[in-house]
């Protein structure tokens, strides 16, 4: 299976697009199923699409919304990706929506990691999954050279880990490549001339070197210039 590219005359049409197609995934699984989970990435490129989910009309009090990944920091700490959840996606008719939220106020991501393994697998397998893509061709908190990536990116990977990089700014928790790999729907979310060229390298390159590489050929990826 072969990664589905979309290219979009505008980051407006892109994140309308990528919006409409999370929300029918979601409302043909709750058709067939009691709940369905979401999985959305933090970072800056996600907003618009959240901003159109958060909008629209779906049985949201049966969706689990869970990130891909957090930085260790307060709710309310400005590189938190709780807080741009709260402020985009989590309100309106996705206000009633479960939230599992990876930050937990533990000292370290480390002693979090077995408690939302446990609040995650009732969700699994993910019913949707949004990811970004940095520049250095990482998504969710699987960066080349993390501490533990290699475990992360195994197939027996624990659902939930922690992990640092020097491309992270804080100590990260992240979703691993198996339950985000399991998930009945991916899609990558990029946008820009750099990204374009990065998802290129990636597509020749080994997921130790590229991350995004072990989503790629399951997923549906988006871009606009
Ligand atoms: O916590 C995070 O930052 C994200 O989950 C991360 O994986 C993000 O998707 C990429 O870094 C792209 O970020 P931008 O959308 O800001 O370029």
């Amino acid at each position: 299976m072969s990664m589905d590219f979309k290219e979009y005359p505008d980051r407006e049409m892109l994140a309308l697009s990528v919006a409409d197609r999370i929300a029918s995934q979601l409302a043909q699984h709750l058709r067939g199923n009691d709940r369905a989970t979401l999985c959305v990435p933090g970072g800056t490129s996600p907003a618009p699409v959240f901003e159109t989910l958060s909008g629209t009309d779906l049985d949201w009090s049966r969706v689990t919304v869970v990130l891909g990944d957090e930085r260790w920091v307060d709710g309310d700490h400005k590189r938190s990706n709780s807080r741009l959840l709260r402020r985009h996606l989590l309100k309106d008719k996705a206000a009633a929506a479960e939230y599992i939220d990876l930050y937990t106020g533990d000292a370290s991501p480390d002693l979090a990691t077995d408690g939302l393994a446990e609040r995650l697998a009732p969700t699994l397998p993910l019913t949707v999954v949004l990811l970004g893509m940095g520049n250095d061709m990482h998504t969710a908190s699987l960066f080349p050279g993390a501490d533990h990536l290699k475990a992360a990116m195994a197939p027996d990977a624990a659902p939930v880990m922690a992990i640092r990089a020097e491309g992270a700014e804080e100590p990260r928790i992240t979703l691993t490549r198996p339950v985000l790999a399991d998930a009945l729907n991916i899609h990558v979310l990029i946008m820009g001339p750099e990204k374009r060229e990065a998802l290129e390298r990636a597509q020749k390159s080994d997921p130790m070197q590229a991350p995004i590489r072990a989503f790629l050929d399951q997923a549906t990826v988006h871009w606009a210039e």
